[in-house]
C-alpha cells in the first residue's frame, strides 16, 4: 500500500459505523455490526496481496488461475478490543495466522500496559495485519507494532475502525512504513483520551463491561 492513511469510504461501512457510534446501540448489535465491518475492512488492507498461479482444470478445460501467493499472512489482535475485528476477518481469511498483543491503557497517564504477547512464527516472512478499532493517542498501536517488529515482522499493515488525528500522526512518526487503514479519521481526542466524537470505549460496549 502506498498510502500511509487511509480512510475506507464505501457506504456500507459508513452506515454500519454510524449505528456503531449511537449510545442506544446494544452490546449484541454492536458486537454483530463490528463483524460485519470488519470484513469490508479485511476487503480493503488485502487488496493488493501478491498473487500467482496455478494450474487447475475446470469442467471444461485447463486455465491458469489466480491465487494468493506466500506465506499466511498473520493477523494480530490488540486485546480486548482488537478481537472484535478479528472475528470477523478470520471468517474470511480463515488460514490467517492468529497472534495477540496484550495491553490496557493506564487511565491516568494513556500508556499501554503489557500482559501478553504471543505470535506465528516465521513473521518476517508473512503480512502482519495489527488490528484494533480504536487509534486515540496511538501510545497502544505503536507499542504493539514495536513488539511485533521485535519479533520479526517486517512487512505489517495497521487496520482500525476509527482513527484519531493525533494516533495517526504519533504511528506516522513511530512507523512511517505501516500503512493505516480505517473506517473514520475523527476530530480529535478529549482531555481523558477518548476519540471525539468517536463512540465511547470499544471494549466496553463489544462486551458490556464498564
Ligand atoms: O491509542 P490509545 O490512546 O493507546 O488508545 C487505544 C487503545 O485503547 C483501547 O483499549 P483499552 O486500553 O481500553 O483496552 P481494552 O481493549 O481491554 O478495553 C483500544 O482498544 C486501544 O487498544
Ligand atoms: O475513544 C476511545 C479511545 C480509546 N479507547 C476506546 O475504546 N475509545
Ligand atoms: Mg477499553
Amino acid at each position: 500500500m502506498k498510502e500511509h492513511l487511509t480512510v475506507v469510504t464505501h457506504p456500507l461501512v459508513q452506515h454500519k459505523l454510524t449505528l456503531m457510534r449511537e449510545k442506544t446501540t446494544s452490546t449484541a448489535v454492536f458486537r454483530q455490526l463490528l463483524r460485519e465491518i470488519s470484513q469490508l475492512l479485511a476487503y480493503e488492507v488485502t487488496h493488493e496481496l501478491p498473487m500467482t498461479t496455478r494450474r487447475i482444470e475446470t469442467p471444461l478445460e485447463e486455465m491458469d488461475a489466480p491465487v494468493l501467493d506466500g506465506r499466511k499472512l498473520a493477523l494480530i489482535s490488540i486485546l480486548r478490543a482488537g478481537n472484535g475485528l478479528l472475528d470477523g476477518m478470520l471468517e474470511l481469511i480463515p488460514s490467517a495466522r492468529v497472534g495477540f498483543v496484550g495491553l490496557y491503557r493506564d487511565e491516568e497517564t494513556l500508556q499501554p500496559v503489557q500482559y501478553y504477547f504471543k505470535v506465528p512464527e516465521l513473521l518476517g516472512e508473512r503480512l502482519s495485519i495489527v488490528v484494533d478499532p480504536m487509534l486515540a493517542t496511538g501510545n497502544s498501536s505503536a507499542a504493539a507494532v514495536d513488539l511485533v517488529k521485535q519479533a520479526g515482522a517486517k512487512d505489517i499493515r495497521f487496520l482500525c475502525l476509527l482513527a484519531a488525528p493525533e494516533g495517526v500522526a504519533r504511528m506516522k512518526e513511530a512507523h512511517p512504513d505501516v500503512p493505516i487503514v480505517t473506517a473514520a479519521l475523527d476530530e480529535r481526542l478529549n482531555e481523558h483520551g477518548y476519540i471525539l466524537p468517536g463512540l465511547g470505549d470499544a471494549g466496553d460496549r463489544m462486551f458490556g463491561t464498564q
